[in-house]
């Protein structure tokens, strides 16, 4: 009987082989048999993970790179109804749900396409993530490159996490907000409005 594998540690296990391997590896330890439907799932999987993580492969505050001048007074922008499909850090499931993104440039200051606004949101969230998380990366990245006079970035999600396991709550769902500087209260009421609206 050959010695069962066991890492001493995360970078042991890590170094040890590839994703398709270890996804082998993972089934065998739970009992799951190859078979017709199964042969080819380590490979599907550790193709899909790749596609799920593939956040590690940029710096999602890159897309904000090309910015154009604003107008003397551009007010707030906002882009709600993002899609946001993201990987639970904890148990390695998906959370998915929608992102709003606001911020109101400051005077002279550049805004951005918006598509890049989501793509910022994708990046962060194809990662392994807790969801306060991506919005403080995505504000951070905002604010680090446009400078706005403020910003708020609001997103609601289901965690199958909670929802399939564990606390077993399939209703659950979790809205998280950052902030950074000045909003008024209208321009407040007005994101969480359209973040509503838009889940
Ligand atoms: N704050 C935060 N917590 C999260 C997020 N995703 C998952 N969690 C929580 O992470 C926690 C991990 O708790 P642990 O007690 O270490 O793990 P566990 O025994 O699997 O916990 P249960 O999920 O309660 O069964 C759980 O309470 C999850 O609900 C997230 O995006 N943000
Ligand atoms: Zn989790």
């Amino acid at each position: 009987m050959p010695e069962p594998y066991n890492p001493d540690t995360f970078a042991e296990a890590r170094a040890h082989g590839t994703a398709v391997e270890a996804v082998a590896q993972l089934l065998g330890a739970l009992g799951v048999d190859e078979g017709e439907h199964t042969a080819a799932t380590p490979a599907r999987v550790a193709k899909a993970w790749a596609e799920m993580l593939s956040g590690y492969r940029e710096d999602p505050a890159d897309h904000l790179a090309r910015t154009f001048p604003a107008p003397d007074d551009p007010g707030l922008v906002m882009v709600a109804g993002i899609a946001l499909t993201s990987t639970c850090a904890h148990h390695m499931l998906p959370f998915t749900g929608r992102c709003t993104v606001a911020y109101r440039p400051s005077p002279g200051q550049r805004i951005v396409g918006l598509s890049k606004l989501a793509r910022v949101v994708h990046g962060y969230a194809r990662r392994m993530q807790v969801q306060e998380q991506i919005g403080a990366q995505v504000l951070d990245a905002i604010v680090a490159k446009l400078n706005p006079s403020g910003a708020m970035v609001l997103i609601t999600a289901s965690h199958d996490c909670m929802r399939l396991r564990g606390v077993r709550e399939p209703d659950s769902v979790t809205t998280t907000q950052a902030h950074h500087g000045l909003l008024t209260d209208s321009e407040r009421a007005l994101i969480h409005a359209e973040h509503a609206r838009a889940r």
